[in-house]
């Protein structure tokens, strides 16, 4: 008998529920207890939906993140915040956010102010997790109250609880040693507190416990590899069994490691390292059972149910009890629930499986496996059916697509002259001061902007009304940039709801959802886009908006785009395809979009990258393909300007040491990026590696609420200057302002702009 169980479930919300909770209680419309009772009545919901599963997670909610609340449970939290007192959940936003809510400024004296967690993605997602912070006098002590009141919930509803805990080792690796020191040596401390939590749960009568070790899908050195031996030996004496979770790819030389930690047993991800089970069948010792994540955790189509048991049935036979069967990776990855999607059109809709859907496919395949495929014939029928009608559909292929990308060769990447030759007829011509100054590209996305918008969607405001209303945002905007004296001028993204949900929404071979959200971090969520089909611009995108945002201004307006390979990353995308495939249909329709916002006049063109770098393989090994496919799109799409058109790019992770020169061949001939926390750090590639373009290294931190001052911008540019000649130069923010007010953003870019003027006269 195979067993089904889940990784995680998405705890947003299928109407984002959790969302409007936690945003209500911060601003201090709502109460605490308000905001618990939404998070129970969460995880009532989601443990009824998941009632047909053999065992259910229990601890995958959170109020914010997951890697947040693992710090929590082993008493693990930043020197800074330790003397808090106050309600345990406003702690624990103020970790998160750097302040708890409006109910608690009582506390803005003692413990209130306070630097927010750094955060950053969570493997190869869209997902940003807290980052926990080590020193090497880290201490932890065990707080599994969250853990045991979730339990205590679940086992009164009668759910059969697998509890979901971060493995020792992922923890440690995926934190940052504040002072340098080795991670490694908190280990045994660390392994203190997990003993005593798997004991704490053996006592509720938990049986088994998921401990998610995705660490072993990278490449680990010697004393990592030694450091999960270790781990394993210590809590193998535990009284619950342990299943050691690994996902999002293939474990590759750690197999044979996973393959033999004295724990009960292990997930792997059957979807990206399909073809390494029948090896590990033979590897695993005998009484280990095996979990096989075979339904994609990652995407949104249905998974091919016949296939899948095709492939299933042998092994099946040859685990018996040892079978368990489970989604790739957690379900956090994924909408809920594709039943709210009423407007979706029904073909693309009958190819795809959100949450729910997909553990209805788990379910079925455990039947096929347990039970003979006839018990559950007229779902395998109906699955298939949609297979077929998938591979087949005029709506995927469009040969005209398909014979554009044949003529796509590297000459279309390649700009007329060198950089050099270039830089000097766009100086000419725009004649810049030193240290140009600009943003890059939101403005705030006010509360308004949202409600026309969503008014608009719903019919309630008419085309012409929510046009209207978008261009005075587009004039306010370009009013106070010209107030403020900056010299290369945004037209704001009010007419966005998201810098690649946008472009997915005018793109032939997309579909969208309306309520398909994925959280982002905390209460922020995304809606990515599904590219289906091939890729066709049908119409110019941005080219009116940017029109009209230029003729309100005699500086130059920046046109705005978003990068094909940013695209790709931020959608669900086609799976019978690679990757690089619909990568370069994307690069062909934005280099459309490019040369009409030239042919219209605009003289600099943006086309954003911030998913570039994040879209690294896990392995270092798979780093070259994929940045030769990615470059070559983005030349692709950027490169086919006269020389006087002057190309921007803008990336916010900026860790570039490693893709340095990866990011040289885009050829952009300005880069804007992300540097202002690093204390200019970040250049030190961009130093070293003699990077021939300009550069406009982020001053203002936009992830703060704080104002930064001229006078720290400019020590901030100084440095810079240190290391790139000051020629080369801008003066910009880290990333987009959408996030923030206008109230924090007009003092900051006047404070930014002065600092540009000091360092003019200087
Ligand atoms: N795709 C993507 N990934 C990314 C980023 C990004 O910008 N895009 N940036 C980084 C992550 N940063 C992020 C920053 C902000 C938000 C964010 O603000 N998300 C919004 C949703 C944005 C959106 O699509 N807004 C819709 C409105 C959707 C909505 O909630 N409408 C309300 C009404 C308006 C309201 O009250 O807000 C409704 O319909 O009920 C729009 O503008 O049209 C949110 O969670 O609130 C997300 C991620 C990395 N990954
Ligand atoms: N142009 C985009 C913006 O300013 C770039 C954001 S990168 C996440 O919002
Ligand atoms: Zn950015």
């Amino acid at each position: 008998m195979a067993i089904t169980h889940n990784l995680g479930f998405p705890r947003i919300g299928a109407k984002r529920e959790l969302k409007f909770a936690l945003e209500a209680y911060w601003k201090g419309q709502s109460s605490l207890d308000a905001l618990t009772q939404v998070g129970k009545d969460l995880r009532q919901r989601h443990w009824a939906q998941q009632s047909a599963l053999d065992f259910a997670p229990v601890g995958d909610f959170s109020f914010y993140d997951q890697v947040l609340d693992m710090s929590f449970t082993l008493g693990h939290l930043p020197a800074r915040v330790k003397d808090f007192h106050g309600d345990a959940l406003d702690n624990y936003f103020r970790v998160a956010r750097g302040r708890s809510s409006a109910a608690a400024e009582a506390h803005a004296a003692c413990c209130g102010g306070v630097a927010a967690g750094e955060m950053t993605k969570w493997f190869d997602t869209n997902y940003h997790y807290i980052v926990p912070e080590f020193t090497a006098t880290t201490q932890f002590t065990l707080d599994a109250s969250r853990l045991l009141e979730q339990l205590a919930e679940a086992q009164l509803q009668g759910v059969q609880a697998k509890p979901v805990i971060i493995g020792p080792v992922t923890y440690l690796a995926i934190g940052k040693a504040k002072d340098g020191s080795n991670k490694l040596a908190l280990l045994p401390a660390l392994l203190q507190v997990y003993t005593a939590l798997l004991e704490t749960l053996a006592a509720q009568g938990v049986s088994w416990v998921q401990v998610d070790e995705p660490m072993l899908v990278t490449e680990l050195d010697a004393e990592w590899q030694h450091a999960f031996n270790l781990a394993y030996h210590q809590l193998k004496s535990s009284r619950v069994k342990l299943m050691v979770a690994t996902y999002f790819g293939q474990l590759a030389d750690n197999q044979y490691l996973a393959a033999n930690l004295p724990v009960a047993g292990l997930h792997v991800d059957a979807i990206n390292a399909r073809q390494e089970v029948l090896p590990l069948l033979a590897m695993l010792p005998a009484h280990k059972v095996l979990s096989l994540g075979v339904i994609n955790g990652r995407n949104i189509w249905k998974t091919d149910l016949t296939a899948t048991l095709d492939w299933l049935e042998p092994i099946a036979e040859r685990l018996g009890d040892r079978l368990w069967l489970a989604p790739s990776c957690s379900l956090l990855h994924v909408p809920v629930d594709l039943q709210s999607e009423v407007a979706l059109d029904s073909e693309v809709k009958s190819w795809l499986a959100f949450a729910t859907q997909k553990l209805e496919e788990l379910q079925t395949l455990a039947l096929a496996v347990n039970q003979g495929r006839d018990a559950v014939k007229a779902a395998l029928a109906t699955n298939l059916a949609a297979m077929v009608a998938r591979r087949g559909s005029q709506r995927v292929h469009n040969p005209a697509v398909k014979a554009a990308l044949q003529t796509c060769t590297p000459v279309l990447g390649q700009r007329q002259q060198p950089y050099a030759v270039r830089s000097a007829k766009q100086a000419a011509l725009l004649k810049l001061p030193k240290y140009p100054t600009t943003t890059i590209g939101s403005f705030p996305q006010t509360a308004a902007i949202r409600q026309a918008r969503s008014q608009f969607k719903a019919g309630t405001l008419n085309l012409a009304t929510y046009e209207s209303a978008m261009r005075a945002e587009i004039d306010r905007c370009v009013r106070e940039q010209e107030s403020l004296g900056l010299d290369v001028l945004v037209h704001g993204e009010a007419e966005r709801n998201d810098m690649v949900e946008y472009f997915g929404e005018q793109l032939e071979g997309y579909a969208f959802s309306q309520y398909g959200w994925v959280q982002s971090y905390g209460s922020r969520c995304v809606k990515p886009p599904i590219l289906f089909g091939d890729i066709r611009r049908p119409q110019a995108m941005t080219v009116a908006w940017t029109n009209y945002a230029q003729s309100r201004t005699t500086k130059p307006m920046k046109g705005m785009l978003t990068g094909p390979v940013t695209i790709l990353n931020w959608s669900f995308v086609r799976d019978d395809q690679p990757r690089s495939v619909s990568c370069y249909q994307l690069a062909l329709a934005i280099r459309e979009e490019v040369l009409d916002l030239e042919k219209a006049g605009i003289q600099i063109i943006q086309i954003d990258e911030a998913a570039l770098r994040e879209g690294l393989p896990l392995r270092q090994s798979a780093w070259k393909d994929y940045l030769q496919w990615a470059v070559a799109s983005f030349r692709i799409a950027a490169n086919g300007v006269q020389d006087t058109t002057q190309i921007h790019t803008h990336m916010c992770y900026s860790e570039f040491n490693d893709i340095i020169a990866a990011i040289a061949d885009m050829d952009a001939d300005v880069i804007t990026i992300e540097t202002a926390r690093s204390d200019m750090e970040l250049l030190d590639a961009f130093e070293h590696f003699n990077y021939p373009n300009d550069i406009g290294p982020g001053v203002y931190d936009i992830h703060s609420p704080n104002i930064p001052t001229q006078q720290h911008m400019v020590q901030l540019m100084q440095k810079a200057a240190e290391r790139i000649p000051a020629e080369r130069l801008w003066v910009n923010p880290d990333c987009g302002l959408k996030t923030r007010q206008w109230e924090e953003v007009l003092p900051a870019l006047r404070n930014m702009v002065a600092a540009a003027h000091a360092l003019r006269a200087a």
